[in-house]
Protein backbone atom coordinates (compact mmCIF):
# COMPACT_ATOMS: atom_id res chain seq x y z
CA UNK A 1 0.00 0.00 0.00
CA UNK A 2 1.26 3.24 -0.75
CA UNK A 3 1.80 5.93 1.14
CA UNK A 4 1.62 8.78 -1.65
CA UNK A 5 1.94 8.50 -5.16
CA UNK A 6 4.41 10.20 -7.50
CA UNK A 7 2.31 13.00 -7.80
CA UNK A 8 0.88 13.55 -4.31
CA UNK A 9 4.89 13.38 -2.96
CA UNK A 10 5.87 16.47 -5.83
CA UNK A 11 3.12 18.94 -4.71
CA UNK A 12 4.15 18.50 -1.48
CA UNK A 13 7.62 19.32 -2.15
CA UNK A 14 6.94 22.18 -4.39
CA UNK A 15 5.27 23.34 -1.17
CA UNK A 16 8.09 22.49 0.95
CA UNK A 17 10.36 24.32 -0.97
CA UNK A 18 8.78 27.32 -1.35
CA UNK A 19 7.33 27.30 2.27
CA UNK A 20 9.31 25.25 4.51
CA UNK A 21 11.62 25.82 7.31
CA UNK A 22 15.60 24.20 6.08
CA UNK A 23 15.61 23.63 9.57
CA UNK A 24 12.41 21.15 9.63
CA UNK A 25 11.98 20.55 6.06
CA UNK A 26 14.49 18.30 4.78
CA UNK A 27 13.42 19.58 0.93
CA UNK A 28 13.86 22.90 1.73
CA UNK A 29 17.48 22.64 3.24
CA UNK A 30 18.39 20.87 -0.02
CA UNK A 31 16.70 23.21 -1.61
CA UNK A 32 18.59 25.99 -0.33
CA UNK A 33 21.84 23.75 -0.58
CA UNK A 34 21.34 24.28 -4.13
CA UNK A 35 21.51 21.75 -7.71
CA UNK A 36 24.96 21.18 -7.23
CA UNK A 37 24.24 19.38 -3.45
CA UNK A 38 21.12 18.18 -5.30
CA UNK A 39 23.14 16.40 -7.93
CA UNK A 40 25.50 15.00 -5.70
CA UNK A 41 22.80 13.02 -3.83
CA UNK A 42 21.52 11.94 -6.80
CA UNK A 43 24.73 9.96 -7.95
CA UNK A 44 24.58 8.65 -4.44
CA UNK A 45 21.49 7.40 -4.52
CA UNK A 46 21.25 5.99 -7.55
CA UNK A 47 24.31 4.32 -6.71
CA UNK A 48 22.52 3.00 -4.00
CA UNK A 49 19.84 1.86 -6.14
CA UNK A 50 22.34 -0.24 -8.31
CA UNK A 51 24.07 -1.89 -4.89
CA UNK A 52 20.69 -2.86 -3.33
CA UNK A 53 19.67 -4.72 -6.73
CA UNK A 54 22.60 -6.63 -7.20
CA UNK A 55 23.71 -7.59 -3.31
CA UNK A 56 20.33 -6.85 -1.56
CA UNK A 57 16.71 -8.00 -1.56
CA UNK A 58 13.51 -6.41 -3.73
CA UNK A 59 12.41 -4.59 -0.36
CA UNK A 60 15.89 -2.59 0.30
CA UNK A 61 15.94 -1.92 -3.88
CA UNK A 62 12.26 -0.30 -3.81
CA UNK A 63 13.35 1.63 -0.56
CA UNK A 64 16.33 3.02 -2.49
CA UNK A 65 14.29 3.44 -5.45
CA UNK A 66 11.98 5.73 -3.40
CA UNK A 67 14.96 7.59 -1.94
CA UNK A 68 16.34 8.28 -5.77
CA UNK A 69 13.06 9.41 -6.85
CA UNK A 70 12.15 11.70 -3.81
CA UNK A 71 15.82 13.19 -4.84
CA UNK A 72 14.82 13.76 -8.44
CA UNK A 73 11.83 15.55 -7.53
CA UNK A 74 13.82 18.16 -5.17
CA UNK A 75 16.39 18.42 -8.63
CA UNK A 76 12.95 18.81 -10.74
CA UNK A 77 11.59 21.63 -8.13
CA UNK A 78 14.79 23.59 -7.53
CA UNK A 79 14.96 23.78 -11.77
CA UNK A 80 11.47 24.72 -11.71
CA UNK A 81 10.80 21.60 -13.80
CA UNK A 82 7.24 20.47 -13.85
CA UNK A 83 5.88 16.99 -13.68
CA UNK A 84 4.75 17.51 -17.27
CA UNK A 85 8.22 18.75 -18.70
CA UNK A 86 9.17 15.54 -18.17
CA UNK A 87 6.13 13.32 -19.62
CA UNK A 88 6.73 15.15 -22.31
CA UNK A 89 9.95 13.07 -23.21
CA UNK A 90 8.14 9.40 -22.09
N1 LIG B 1 10.34 10.80 0.65
C1 LIG B 1 11.17 11.47 1.29
C2 LIG B 1 12.57 11.13 1.36
N2 LIG B 1 13.27 10.10 0.84
C3 LIG B 1 14.53 10.30 1.24
N3 LIG B 1 14.64 11.41 2.00
C4 LIG B 1 15.86 11.97 2.62
O1 LIG B 1 16.96 11.25 2.11
C5 LIG B 1 17.70 10.68 3.19
C6 LIG B 1 18.16 9.33 2.73
O2 LIG B 1 19.38 9.51 2.21
P1 LIG B 1 20.64 8.92 2.98
O3 LIG B 1 20.41 7.47 3.26
O4 LIG B 1 21.81 9.29 2.15
O5 LIG B 1 20.56 9.71 4.36
P2 LIG B 1 21.67 10.56 5.03
O6 LIG B 1 22.95 9.81 4.93
O7 LIG B 1 21.18 10.90 6.39
O8 LIG B 1 21.75 11.87 4.11
P3 LIG B 1 22.82 13.04 4.21
O9 LIG B 1 22.26 14.06 5.18
O10 LIG B 1 24.11 12.46 4.66
O11 LIG B 1 22.89 13.63 2.82
C7 LIG B 1 16.73 10.58 4.34
O12 LIG B 1 17.38 10.65 5.58
C8 LIG B 1 15.86 11.81 4.12
O13 LIG B 1 16.55 12.94 4.66
C9 LIG B 1 13.45 11.95 2.09
N4 LIG B 1 13.03 13.08 2.72
C10 LIG B 1 11.72 13.39 2.64
N5 LIG B 1 10.80 12.62 1.98
C11 LIG B 1 9.37 13.00 1.96
O14 LIG B 1 9.28 14.34 1.48
C12 LIG B 1 8.20 15.00 2.10
C13 LIG B 1 8.69 16.33 2.66
O15 LIG B 1 9.68 16.09 3.61
P4 LIG B 1 10.38 17.32 4.38
O16 LIG B 1 10.85 18.26 3.34
O17 LIG B 1 11.51 16.71 5.19
O18 LIG B 1 9.33 17.91 5.26
C14 LIG B 1 7.65 14.07 3.19
O19 LIG B 1 6.49 13.44 2.66
C15 LIG B 1 8.76 13.03 3.35
O20 LIG B 1 8.25 11.78 3.69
Amino acid sequence: MANKTFEELFEELRVKAATGDPITSRTAELVSSGVHTIGKKVVEEAAEVWMAAEYEGADRTAEEISQLLYHLQVMMVARGISLDDVYAHL
